[in-house]
């Protein structure tokens, strides 16, 4: 059995990484402000929203690539985090084996290589050229290449890019089995809107800003949806559905339904109410 270190003591543990009121100003405007949220050790914490909504600016943020132009970011102490960014800076012209790709970044040990490849079932791969990988094999020697610097905390940028959806269940359970077996922290930002990993404690949705935040919705329970993906599939996913009732203006202001404009959008102005529904297994919901 993996051990799990994860719930139990989730919420009272210290958080690997805590941001308070955080916000990132380029080039005239709030990419994302007000971002609140911490991530401790065994938990999963999945970011959605739509594209450009800041979920890369806030990940980034998280780990100290990003200095926030507001707010405060606060690390654990001597904190190891193993990302893997939404794009590689890549030359796809020229050739490379996973196992250079492991040390493009840093050296490492052939065990400890092996260990991690291991772990992120492509030790076969290590010799093949990465032009050659599929989506879900080039996702999983990126991962690899995290768990090299055995993290505390992982960041996984749109993990699942690229990878069909029987691919996407696997990488899913694998990336559960790596906070089972070393306990550490994850921040996952989803490539959809509506899927995220059921095993997701807390899915925080940003546009701009935190517009909603909570736990997973589970389709475990709908027949269809079994029938359709097996029930591996109804395990490793779940559907969150969430309504946005604003919008954000260029000049980084918000409009809300009843056609009033605020500087901020924060949900206790009274403005605006977010609603989620569990949804039942349409296959079709995706
Ligand atoms: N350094 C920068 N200067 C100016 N604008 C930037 C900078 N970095 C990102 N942006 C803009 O900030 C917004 C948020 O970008 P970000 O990459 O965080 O979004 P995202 O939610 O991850 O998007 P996607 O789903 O498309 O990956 C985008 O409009 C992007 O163009």
């Amino acid at each position: 059995m993996p051990e799990n270190h994860a719930h139990s003591s989730s919420r009272t543990t210290t958080p690997l990484v805590e941001m308070h009121n955080a916000g990132v100003f380029r080039a005239g405007r709030w990419l994302v402000r007000g971002v609140d949220l911490s991530v401790r050790r065994g938990e999963i914490v999945t970011l959605i929203g739509p594209n450009g909504s800041g979920k890369s600016t806030t990940a980034k943020t998280a780990i100290g690539v990003i200095r926030p132009d507001e707010g405060h970011v606060h690390r654990a102490p001597r904190l190891r985090v193993g990302y893997v960014p939404q794009k590689v800076a890549l030359d796809w012209t020229l050739p490379l084996s996973v196992a250079r790709l492991m040390t493009l970044t840093g050296p490492a040990e052939p065990a400890a290589m092996r260990a991690a490849l291991e772990a992120a079932g492509v030790a076969h791969l290590a010799d093949r050229q990465v032009q050659g990988l599929s989506g879900g094999e080039f996702q999983r020697a990126l991962l690899a290449r995290a768990l090299l610097r055995e993290p505390d905390l992982l960041v996984l940028d749109e993990p699942v890019q690229g990878v069909d959806f029987t691919g996407e269940v696997a990488l899913y359970e694998l990336i559960r089995d790596i906070r089972d077996r070393t306990g550490c922290g994850i921040l996952m930002i989803s490539h959809d809107l509506h899927i995220v990993m059921a095993d997701t404690d807390t899915v925080i949705c940003l546009n701009g800003h935190v517009c909603c935040r909570g736990e997973p919705q589970s389709v475990m329970g709908s027949p269809e949806y079994r029938k359709l993906f097996g029930a591996r599939a109804a395990e490793a996913l779940a559907l969150y559905r969430h309504h946005h009732d604003h919008t954000h203006l260029a000049d980084g202001r918000v409009q809300h339904a009843d056609g009033s404009i605020t500087e901020h959008c924060h949900a206790e102005d009274g403005h605006h109410h977010h609603s989620h529904d569990a949804v039942t297994g349409e296959p079709d919901a995706r």
